[in-house]
């Protein structure tokens, strides 16, 4: 977790020195293994999620507004009203943006507005997305976003919440949510939001095609429904908690698994060639990411020789290019830290 925070006056009648601005980091996630279970009657699926943080970052800014009307201190009853005051977004390429929501839909403004009531300390604030994840592409940007901004906001406010309390409020804005401010590798159960760190002492290299188009998280649980009625528990695989015990590359490349992979492609087929033509080109490992649609390559990492890494990611990186299959290319590190106050 990375918050950057300003120090100012609080306004006409204080003098006491609060932060009136605060900018968290946060990183987006790669999905190293993900094996779904069958629907649950709450309509989502148990799951063994293996996340991974990547250096990919959104920066969520949350400014201070000004004082509620009829509240001389700013504060919001627990039930009371929106706290959002306005919320822009830049970064990124413009048909991106044009999908992310600038109202109270936005997944950061549903963050500040649980930590106002659950606090009853919440003031109006602006909010500024600085959006370098990309929307809808199964690395989790909303739900990054989410995260940094129960960060931004508990610093803003002073609501001092700890850990425990933020996974707590994490888990109820998304399944993805909770991740973000852990980071590191760790591998999530339940719907994704149980949380434990996974031993992994490498770090890797990786390229990401990025698609034209999106896809929606539910759709692609129902098509998996519908492709995979009979589904069995999911388990963690020994095979990818040993490569990443021993910090063996090649062998995380074969042992990535992604029970969604199959929906994905159903719902957008062209993905297979995006993720044909990155193993050809020499990628350790190809997989959709989450519900997709973005393409993740294992280009190298390890104790493997940088110059060995640099030519497997150039020639992944030209064969995609060559491709004329993908919206961006961007590359990575992984695993990162989580949010981070700037
Ligand atoms: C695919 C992943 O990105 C893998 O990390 C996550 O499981 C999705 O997490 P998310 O985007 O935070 O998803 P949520 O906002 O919690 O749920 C969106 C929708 O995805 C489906 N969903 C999500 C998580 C889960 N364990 N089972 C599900 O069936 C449900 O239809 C749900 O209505
Ligand atoms: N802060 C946000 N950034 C991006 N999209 C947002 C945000 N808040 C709400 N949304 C909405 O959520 C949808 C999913 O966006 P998001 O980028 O989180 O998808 P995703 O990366 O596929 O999610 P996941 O990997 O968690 O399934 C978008 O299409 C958009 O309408």
């Amino acid at each position: 977790m990375c918050v950057h925070a300003r120090r100012g006056f609080l306004y006409d009648w204080g003098l006491v020195t609060v932060d009136t601005t605060v900018t968290v980091r946060v990183p987006a996630k790669v999905n190293l293994q993900l094996a779904v279970g069958p629907g649950r009657e709450d309509g989502f699926h148990d799951l063994v999620n293996v996340f991974h943080a990547v250096s990919l970052f959104d920066e969520v800014t949350v400014r201070e507004a000004g004082p509620r009307s009829g509240r001389p201190d700013g504060s919001t009853s627990p039930d009371g009203g929106t706290l959002l005051a306005g919320l822009t977004a830049d970064g990124g390429s413009a048909s991106h943006l044009s999908r992310v929501p600038l109202d109270s839909s936005n997944l950061a403004a549903g963050a500040a507005e649980l930590l106002g009531r659950e606090t009853g300390r919440g003031r109006p604030v602006r909010i500024h997305l600085d959006k370098n994840i990309p929307v809808a592409g199964g690395m989790a940007g909303g739900s990054a976003d989410a995260a940094a901004a129960l960060v931004a906001c508990d610093r803003l406010w002073g609501t001092g919440l700890g850990r425990g309390d933020l996974l707590r409020l994490a888990a109820e804005l998304g399944s993805d949510v909770a991740f973000p401010l852990l980071g590191g590798t760790a591998v999530g159960r339940g719907r994704g939001e149980i949380l434990e760190p996974v031993d992994s002492p490498g770090r890797y290299r990786w390229v990401f095609a990025l698609s034209p188009h999106g896809l929606s998280t539910g759709a692609v649980f129902a098509e998996y429904d519908r492709l995979r009625p009979d589904a069995p528990a999911p388990e963690l695989s020994t095979a990818l908690r040993d490569a990443l015990a021993a910090a063996d590359p090649a062998a995380l490349g074969r042992a990535l698994a992604n029970d969604l992979q199959e929906a994905a492609l159903s719902l957008l087929p062209e993905l297979e060639r995006t993720l044909k033509t990155g193993s050809a080109a020499g990628a350790l490992g190809a997989l959709v990411s989450g519900s997709g649609p973005t393409c993740a390559f294992l280009v190298g990492g390890g104790d493997e020789d940088a110059s060995a890494v640099a030519g497997r990611e150039a020639a992944v990186v030209a064969a995609l290019e060559a491709s004329g299959l993908c919206e961006q290319i961007v590359r990575a590190d992984g695993d990162v830290p989580g949010t981070v106050v700037l």
